[in-house]
């Protein structure tokens, strides 16, 4: 395969997952030497998978949050799309609690509560993700949270219907209400598999579960769950108010912020705000303008028309290493040989 379209721009290494219908590559970005994850995907295989592509790639456009996995950059040919993303080196959450059986509360709290962060920003924005579950939360260099997969996410303004069906997500932590067919609020779905993620995390196995996917939808609706002995209190607490079989009885996520099992030890309600700034930083203004030898005026107009081509890829990349206290540099290209 060429990917001629990445050339010159970022050097691909090796695959390193696929998702579905993609395949995930990881590559270096060659202005700031840092690594992305590329999501490539064919167009002829993705058939009706397509408008999911576009969904995805439309959400994450509008999403730029600490606890959701950044899109750099957008490369549409006529056979393939290109997604340039985070790139996560530790993997997914669920492989993580795997590797440990199950996690001690303390753990468990600090990455839920980065859950419950990014879930509050991306409702307070409009979506509903609905394909909550371990797999889709991948973990950074410092073993933060990072939520992937927006392909099946929707912005609940008369969208959730035509919906309804291709969007069960993963059958284990699909809620009561989504898998009868009822009506039903994507962000009250997406606190339903919240709570199966919880228990998961506590417990490190799930709640309902059954080879027999029918078997399974009873046990869903029957809303009966085993509690082991290890949970305390409050964990059970928060658990059950997100098990609600009613949608209309489980707790919302302006209540989760405050819970006390989330304040418990860290006092601090969960901040959903993005800790991205609407204001382009200067120091990676300033280097781009030298680098582009254009002004800081001009640099600052192009970056913020957010084309989510390589210069957004590259303002990005700088803010990142800025963020991780690296020198705010691009590499300077070799001179040309005359
Ligand atoms: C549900 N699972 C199967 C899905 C797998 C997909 C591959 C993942 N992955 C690795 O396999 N190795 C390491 C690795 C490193 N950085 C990544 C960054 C972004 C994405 C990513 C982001 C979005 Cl938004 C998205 O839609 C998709 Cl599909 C992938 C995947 C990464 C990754 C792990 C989860």
């Amino acid at each position: 395969m060429s990917y001629s379209e990445l050339k010159g721009l970022y050097h691909l290494r090796e695959t390193i997952g696929s998702g579905g219908f993609a395949k995930v590559k990881l590559a270096y970005h060659s202005l700031t030497g840092e690594k992305v994850a590329i999501k490539i995907m064919d167009k002829r295989s993705l058939g009706e998978d397509l408008p999911r592509v576009k969904t995805e790639i439309a959400a994450m456009q509008d999403l730029c949050h600490q606890h959701i996995c950044k899109l750099y950059q957008v490369i549409e040919t006529a056979d393939r799309f290109y997604m340039v993303l985070e790139y996560c080196p530790e993997g997914e959450l669920f492989d993580y609690i795997v590797a440990k059986d199950k996690l001690e509360e303390e753990e468990a709290k600090i990455f839920f509560r980065q859950i419950v962060a990014a879930v509050g920003y991306i409702h307070n924005k409009g979506y509903a993700h609905r394909d909550l579950k371990p797999e889709n939360l991948l973990l950074d260099e410092d073993q933060n949270l990072k939520l992937i997969d927006f392909g099946l996410c929707a912005k609940p303004r008369g969208g959730m219907e035509n919906v309804l069906y291709t969007c069960c997500g993963s059958p284990a932590y699909a809620a009561p209400e989504l898998i009868s067919g009822r009506e039903y609020l994507g962000a009250e779905a997406d606190i339903w598999s919240m709570g199966i993620l919880l228990y998961a995390l506590l417990c490190g196995y799930l709640p309902f579960d059954d080879e027999n996917i029918p078997q399974l939808y009873k046990k869903i609706q029957s809303g009966k769950y085993e509690t082991p002995w290890w949970l305390s209190q409050d964990s059970k607490e928060l658990i059950s108010a997100m098990l609600q079989l009613d949608p209309k009885r489980r707790v919302t996520i302006n209540q989760l912020v405050t819970h006390p099992w989330l304040m418990e030890a860290i006092d601090m309600p969960v901040e959903w705000n993005s800790k991205y700034k609407r204001k382009v930083d200067d120091d990676c203004i300033t280097e781009l303008a030298v680098h582009y030898g254009k002004s800081r005026q001009e640099m600052e107009a192009d970056v913020q028309e957010w084309k989510f081509d390589y210069l957004t890829a590259t303002y990005f990349l700088l803010l990142e290493k800025k963020m991780k206290g690296r020198p705010v540099r691009l590499i300077q290209q070799q001179q040309k040989s005359s």
